[in-house]
């Protein structure tokens, strides 16, 4: 049970207002995240890591010298947007670029891979390094998620960037250290959301739930409950059965506890896996035994091994000094607090004035906000009781965010605006509060739709509003690369706009053709039931999705025929 709160909706902030103050000698705030203050002898690449929050020390405990330049931080099991890395970045970058490095989620990939479009756009050369470590998440390598081996790969990230080298070298070394990594996991007992009455899941009685995620994803299978040293056995049979091309018989190695299994059944788990390693012909390099990567109150641990070579070693051994992660062979410099406490900004272009019909539309769009912020509010919790059959049941509270903040933004937009700027200005905001895989895509979709819109045109016809809502649908594409059929928020948006396209070129008024087409979206939205999900966090769990619709569908459903009521 997550015990203390103040108000549920603003845990992540109130942490971070609590760890700011205790590390305030070394770390600096920053508008999404924290950055390191430590002097660097001369100026580094970058290595800023992220994600969503509940899984402390990572990602913010790991930001000082010889690891993470900074961090960019989420809400609970949320990726971070992607204006929050952007400003991460910005504040972190040292004039030789930026490693954004994350686990492989889906809303981590678009906004991180959205931060870097940006910076680079400003001049700075960012990249990402994606870990990928989780062998139960999935067979394909590229596909798994990053769970626990987040460690070992920003480590070497942060211990080659402390070295000097340039930027292409430091992602190779962290491409190198995720390849060479994996881990395995289990679940004893789920994790409970800050203000949540029941655990995100439940391992049965007896039981531990083999393949375990880091945000409430159940295991792949429950199995019988293990004796500690039949766990070390499995942990260690299984890891090493993935060991990489190329693997020697060095190996750096975490024991991670999942937030409520202690340090003692670690280390009685770790004595088991030292011994089975050695009799295997391995030799350990400095094993970290503790809590590294949590999922906040679960019950569980994880085996991760990344096999070495002599640069992997001298960068998993060198020094490093955070606030969860100290390795010091040699004194390390303390922090200065010598960085400006003003973020570096990203800069603001100025609103034109749009035509009267277009500030007409901007009124309207600005009367549906309002209208679907209503929506969401009566509907959150029915998404997230969808959302957490096969996936981490935030999708309710993430959707309610993302409307909110556009919501907030587009009544801060001049009346001289036009409906492209309401929208643009609207997608931005609920991209940046929302974060999250549909934060991301509904944000960059709105901003496309927009894109289509000219404020000054004299009027606005059926077939503006289908090509606003086909630019809306291919950048959802675009950016999620999923496809009809794989369970997610196009299943319901794709029937939508193609039904659309066909009454609006037969001549139907808008709101006839509207109605009909999101009609099809709510039919299309309930057979994704017989979906097995092919892409996001409920893909490792197709079989238990199986006979519940996807939550991005549904949500897309309802917003499609609420936003219909405002076209009669
Ligand atoms: N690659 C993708 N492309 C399109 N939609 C996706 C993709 N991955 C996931 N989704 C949609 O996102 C929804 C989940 O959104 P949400 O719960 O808010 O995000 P998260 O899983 O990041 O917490 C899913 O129900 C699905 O409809
Ligand atoms: O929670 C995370 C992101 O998950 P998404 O599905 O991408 O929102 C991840 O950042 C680790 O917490």
């Amino acid at each position: 049970m997550t015990t203390l709160f103040n108000d549920p909706a603003s845990f992540m902030e109130d942490q971070l207002a609590g760890f700011l103050d205790a590390f305030s000698d070394r770390l600096h705030g920053v508008d999404g995240g924290v950055v390191s203050t430590a002097p660097q002898p001369s100026p580094e690449v970058a290595v800023v890591v992220g994600g969503g929050s509940g899984h402390y020390p990572a990602f913010s405990g790991l930001v000082g010298p010889g690891l993470a330049h900074g961090a960019v931080i989420g809400n609970i099991f949320t990726s971070p947007s992607a204006s929050r890395a952007c400003s991460v970045g910005r504040a972190a970058d040292n004039g030789r670029g930026v490693i954004f490095t994350f686990g492989n989620y889906a809303g981590d990939t678009m906004n991180f891979g959205l931060a870097t479009q940006r910076l680079a756009a400003e001049g700075i050369d960012a990249r990402v390094v994606v870990v990928t470590d989780d062998i139960a998440s999935a067979e394909e390598p590229e596909k798994r998620r990053g769970i626990a081996g987040d460690l070992t790969v920003f480590k070497v990230l942060g211990a080659a960037a402390a070295e000097g080298l340039d930027i292409d070298a430091v992602e190779a070394a962290g491409n190198h250290a995720n390849t060479m990594t994996r881990t395995l996991g289990v679940a004893f007992s789920g994790c409970t959301m800050p203000g949540a009455e029941e655990p995100l899941f439940q391992v049965p009685e007896g039981h531990l739930g083999l393949g375990l995620g880091i945000h409430g994803e159940p295991g792949i299978k429950d199995v019988p409950m293990l004796r500690a040293e039949e766990l070390a056995a499995l942990f260690v049979e299984r890891v090493v059965a993935e060991a990489p091309a190329g693997a020697g018989t060095r190996v750096a190695a975490v024991l991670n506890g999942l937030g409520t299994t202690k340090y003692e059944e670690l280390f009685l788990v770790w004595g088991t896996v030292a011994a089975l390693l050695r009799d295997r012909g391995y030799e350990v390099v400095q094993p970290e035994i503790g809590e590294l990567v949590t999922s906040l109150d679960m019950g569980g641990c994880s085996l991760t091994l990344m096999w070495l070579d002599e640069d992997l070693e001298r960068w998993w051994t060198a020094d490093a000094y955070t606030p969860a992660f100290k390795r010091v062979a040699s004194a390390l410099p303390a922090g200065t607090g010598a960085r400006t406490s003003v973020t570096p900004q990203a800069p603001q272009a100025e609103i034109p004035v749009a035509g009267e019909t277009g500030q007409d539309l901007a009124a309207r769009v600005r009367t549906a906000a309002a209208d679907l912020a209503v929506l969401l509010e009566e509907k959150s919790e029915e998404l997230g009781r969808i959302d957490a059959v096969a996936g981490d049941g935030d999708h309710g509270r993430g959707m309610l965010r993302g409307i909110l903040a556009a919501l907030a933004a587009v009544e801060q937009v001049p009346p001289h605006a036009g409906a492209s700027q309401v929208i643009r200005a609207g997608g931005r905001a609920w991209a940046d509060d929302a974060g999250g895989t549909s934060g991301v895509l509904w944000g960059a979709a709105l901003e496309a739709a927009a894109a289509t819109l000219d404020d000054d045109a004299d009027s606005y016809s059926a077939q503006d509003a289908a090509a606003a809502v086909r630019a809306f649908q291919e950048s959802m594409q675009q950016l999620g690369r999923a496809r009809v059929g794989d369970k997610t928020l196009l299943d319901s948006l794709v029937p939508f706009v193609e039904t659309l396209e066909v009454a609006v070129v037969a001549g139907d008024p808008l709101a006839t053709a509207w109605s009909e087409a999101s009609a099809e979206a709510t039919r299309a939205a309930e057979t994704t039931r017989d979906l097995r999900p092919a892409v996001g966090r409920a893909r490792p769990l197709a079989e238990k999705s199986l006979g519940t619709p996807d939550a991005g569908a549904v949500s897309m459903a309802m917003i499609l025929h609420r936003l219909g009521e405002h076209l009669r």
